[in-house]
């Protein structure tokens, strides 16, 4: 827990041209031993100390030669997180209000009350302040501990690892390869390094290896020229190009074609990429972050992997470790996901019961947080109370609902109903037992063939 310093010392400055009333000023000023209180005289010498940020100024409104506008207006240039009072004749109390309209934080008129309102005024800044600073602590510790950016969540030691490496890889220049088993969210990491580091203003591109066809993979990372082969009807740019000055994030690249590998190569080495159709070399200034599940080392060893460039990539190492070695992240994140799951979908806002975690907690994950998200999912759109219990968890059951796909509730309850007929070949009876919903709710849905069925004849009540 952060605790701001109760011995924090405060700086003030006193610009006052008056020599008794900045005596008076300071003596009353100093009776706190933790304020340190320096008393200008003149305007030339208080504005040259400035830039040191004093905590508080006192300000006197009425300065030969120096208008209160002027020097609040420097005040706020130079040192904005000062706070400014102002010290004005019971006459000009009017324009001491001005002040206040223009950023000054308050203002104590020269007469009896003088001493006691500015203690007080002092006093409230200074509770002001470490407030602020006490929350702004906490963000941090926050930020820095529990989450990175909004997705990642995670306290357990092994995440923590993972986020100080994350923000090491982030303040550097260098790749970084990024292992874990599927669904450990290493996708997520490369996109934490790149909204932490200085490219954060510049792309992030992501290309799944696996999921592009061999004979495309080329043309998909180095682009291509009108005319190159067969189907180039106009010429594009690949996705090193896109990533410029950016961020490159080669997903599965243990799966990368070897005569490619030798081409990622020479991009690396040269810094340039050529369009297949074309003999002009573009300079391209790309971060390459890249994923793999597999032991790209002993890919290495099996031949399946250029060596070279397996050194070339490695840089930093992030290890994703799996969902079962991360303690109780499972059921943060469980809770963050069903939060964010309710809101998208406009359900009402949903909680697990104690049992319901415990059954979260003991189950081992194989397929990660991935497998995490479709359980928490199922449950939502299951569970018709506002608590999920155990009965709304299905462990080893749920299939990931594709988060690209936007569907409709409607439609995510007749993909649960629709692989509740397949698993209990298509008894229309057992599942509405099993589902707690009326057999007419199934019948009236195969009706409006919003789910299928093969073994029933379609003739319905
Ligand atoms: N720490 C986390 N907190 C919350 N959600 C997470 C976390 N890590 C991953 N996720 C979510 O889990 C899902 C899988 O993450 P991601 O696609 O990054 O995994 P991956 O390791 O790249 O998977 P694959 O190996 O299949 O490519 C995503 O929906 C992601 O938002």
């Amino acid at each position: 827990m952060v605790e701001s310093s109760p011995t924090a010392r405060t700086k003030i400055f006193v610009l006052e041209d008056d020599p008794w009333y900045s005596q008076f000023l300071t003596y009353h000023l100093s009776l706190n031993p933790d304020h340190d209180v320096e008393v200008f005289t003149s305007v030339e010498e208080f504005l040259q100390r400035l830039p040191e940020a004093p905590n508080i100024v006192t300000l006197d409104y009425c300065l030969p030669e120096h208008s209160g506008e002027a020097v609040l207006g420097k005040i706020m240039e130079v040192s904005p997180a000062s706070y400014t009072i102002i010290v004005s004749g019971q006459e000009d109390i009017g324009k001491a209000v001005n002040l206040i309209k223009l950023g000054a934080y308050d203002y104590v008129a020269k007469n009896g009350d003088t001493k006691e309102r500015l203690w007080s005024i002092v006093e409230k800044i200074k509770h002001n302040t470490s407030l602020k600073q006490v929350i702004e602590e906490l963000r941090q510790e926050v930020k820095q501990k529990y989450s990175l950016g909004n997705e990642l969540v995670g306290t357990s030691p092994a995440m923590q690892k993972v986020f100080n490496l994350v923000e090491k890889a982030a303040s550097s220049n260098i790749n970084v390869t990024i292992t874990g088993e599927t669904g450990t969210g290493k996708e997520l990491i490369a996109k934490a390094v790149h909204q932490h580091s200085d490219r954060a203003k510049k792309r992030f591109v992501a290309v799944n290896i696996s999921a592009i066809p061999r004979e495309l993979l080329e043309s998909e990372l180095f682009g291509y020229e009108k005319g190159a082969f067969t189907g180039a009807v106009s010429q594009r740019i690949g996705k090193f190009e896109e990533a410029n000055g950016g961020i490159l994030f080669l997903d599965e690249i243990g799966e990368m074609d070897i005569l490619l590998q030798s081409k990622l190569l020479r991009v690396l080495q040269e810094r340039e990429v050529t369009r297949i159709g074309s003999n002009e070399t573009i300079p391209v200034d790309v971060r390459l972050l890249t994923a793999t599940n597999k032991n790209l080392l002993e890919e290495v060893r099996k031949g399946n992997f250029r060596e070279d460039l397996y050194y070339r990539l490695l840089g930093i190492q992030i290890h994703l470790p799996p969902l079962r070695e991360r303690e109780n992240d499972a059921l943060l994140i469980a809770n963050k996901l069903l939060k964010e799951f309710c809101l998208q979908n406009q359900l009402p806002a949903k909680s697990f019961s104690a049992e319901a975690l415990r059954a979260i907690r003991r189950y081992p994950f194989p397929g990660n947080i991935r497998e995490l998200k479709a359980v928490v999912e199922m449950a939502a759109v299951l569970s018709d109370k506002e608590t999920i219990t155990p009965e709304d968890i299905h462990l080893q059951e749920a299939q990931p609902i594709d988060s690209n796909e936007e569907k409709t509730l409607d439609e995510y309850i007749a993909d649960i109903v629709q692989r509740y007929l397949i698993r209990y070949n298509y008894n229309v009876v057992h599942v509405a037992d099993k589902l707690k919903i009326g057999k007419s709710t199934i019948y009236r849905m195969i009706r409006k063939k919003e789910v299928t069925i093969h073994k029933l004849e379609p003739t319905y009540p």
